[in-house]
């Protein structure tokens, strides 16, 4: 049986029993979750961490198996005790039979923007209003929460100046909780693991941040708004589907302060600024046709799990300590092709068809492979610098397309051309982008 390699950080889930293990070896039962630590010399034996039990031990590869991916599940809720408009009386009613620290929040009819934290206590049900001040939530004057998610993980450890510590979401019918789903498919992290340090850039929707999760460097992304810490849910289960080398690697979340996205790190930063800092006298052809081969191989793979990504541009391509390309933010990577907000498109990377009929396929995401490819031989210029959006979208409607970069190999030039062709059915796959991108590597390397 061939045994697969897990990298370091990987979260593993045990096949079977092993509970009298020999010196140096693990004790484990089966399901239990176990993170690799380090790949043993003799081959099929890792160091691992066992997630509960925090003991470290040898264990066999072959009593370990391949985490599951998280299924893109509207049902899938990081705050499945949210149940939204609900009055007292049902609220009373959901949270039959009685058991302390049984609970729900509900948003309040009576007061518009506030939520209502109803608890279960004594054969009653106590109802804490929660007062939305200064983006602020509390239910007491002494301490307060950016978001629910924030509240309830602090008093399911602290009764602070409730009843009773919460101790079991009643989750609203229908609603599947994302956190026990994470957990038992291996893809939850322990926040105690976590060390975080400096800040190393700033997404839309926050920080992230470099850190160290079991001796493994890593970036972290914190999303702290709840809505769109619900949001990301969906890239993250992008991300358990896939792997693959030049495919940024997902080590798992933690549900602490809304979400942290733990992501494997990548030391030389992204694309845009790689190019620009370093420039034409640093970076030969042969490497920026290099990272224009991981991207296609990264992208050929990501068709293969019927991904598309939407938002293929270098900003989103990240590069390794050993100068590896990695394409990233699985963001708007959405199986469903519905529910898209068109402000908020990248127009400049965006395929015709895309931006008049929300037509996302992987055709599409080919066209902005064109315009990334324009960014990588132009060594980072912003493409169609000197247009606005409606003159992008109208001039390429009537066929302009952007000249070639300066010193741009012409055969380049005509795969950059060939993604751009108006019929997406006319563009090249990712496949046959790749073939000829080796064939330009080679072709380097003999000349
Ligand atoms: N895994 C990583 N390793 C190293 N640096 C990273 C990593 N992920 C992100 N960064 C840095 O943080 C910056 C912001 O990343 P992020 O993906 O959040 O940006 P974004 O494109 O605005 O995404 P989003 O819209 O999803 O928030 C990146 O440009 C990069 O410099």
């Amino acid at each position: 049986m061939s045994t697969k390699r897990w990298l370091p950080g990987t979260q593993c889930i045990t096949k079977h029993d092993h509970t009298k293990p020999k010196a140096h070896e693990l004790a484990f039962r089966k399901g239990d979750i176990v993170t690799i630590v380090k790949v043993c010399e003799q081959k099929g034996w890792y160091q691992a961490k066992h997630h509960d039990t925090g003991e470290e031990g040898l264990l066999s590869a072959s009593s370990v198996r391949e985490r599951e991916a998280i299924r893109v599940d509207p049902k899938l809720s990081l705050m499945p005790w949210f149940h939204g408009k609900i009055s007292g009386v049902e609220a009373v009613q959901a949270l039959q039979p009685p058991e302390d620290g049984l609970f729900l929040v509900r948003e309040s009819i009576r007061h518009p923007g506030d939520y209502v934290l109803c608890v279960s206590f004594g054969k009653e049900v106590i109802h804490y209003r929660v007062i939305y001040q200064e983006n602020q939530l509390s239910i007491d004057a002494s301490i307060s929460f950016y978001n629910l998610i924030d509240m309830i993980e602090h008093y399911m450890k602290d009764q602070g100046a409730i009843c009773t510590k919460l101790v079991k979401p009643k989750p609203k019918p229908g609603m599947k909780s994302a956190e026990e789903e994470l957990a038992k498919a291996g893809w939850l992290l322990k926040l105690q693991h976590l060390t975080l340090g400096d800040k190393i850039g700033e997404g839309e929707f926050g920080a992230v941040l470099q850190g160290d999760y079991m001796g493994q460097k890593v970036a972290v992304k914190n999303i702290k708004c709840d809505v769109t810490a619900q949001a990301f849910l969906a890239e993250t289960a992008a991300m358990t589907k896939v792997r693959h080398k030049n495919l940024v690697r997902l080590l798992g979340v933690i549900l602490h302060n809304g979400l942290y996205i733990v992501m494997e790190y990548m030391s030389k930063g992204n694309l845009v600024n790689f190019l620009r800092t370093r420039g034409r006298s640093v970076l030969q052809p042969k490497q920026l046709i290099q990272f224009a081969l991981d991207i296609s191989q990264g992208m050929d793979y990501l068709e293969s799990k019927k991904l598309v990504h939407r938002d293929l541009a270098a900003r989103n391509i990240l590069i390794s300590e050993e100068n590896v390309a990695k394409v990233s933010d699985f963001g708007l990577a959405k199986v469903d092709p519905k529910g898209v907000d068109d402000t908020k498109l990248p127009v400049k990377w965006t395929a015709p068809e895309a931006l008049k009929n929300n037509k996302f396929s992987t055709k599409s995401d080919v066209w902005s492979y064109g315009i990334l490819l324009w960014e990588l031989f132009s060594y980072g210029r912003a493409p169609y610098s000197k247009m606005t959006l409606k003159e992008v979208t109208e001039m390429v409607e009537k066929g302009y397309r952007m000249e070639a970069p300066e010193e741009c190999p012409p055969s380049l030039y005509t795969l950059m051309k060939s993604c751009w062709e108006i019929d997406p059915g006319k563009r090249p796959s990712f496949k046959k982008l790749t073939e000829k991108l080796q064939k330009e590597l080679k072709h380097i390397g003999d000349s």
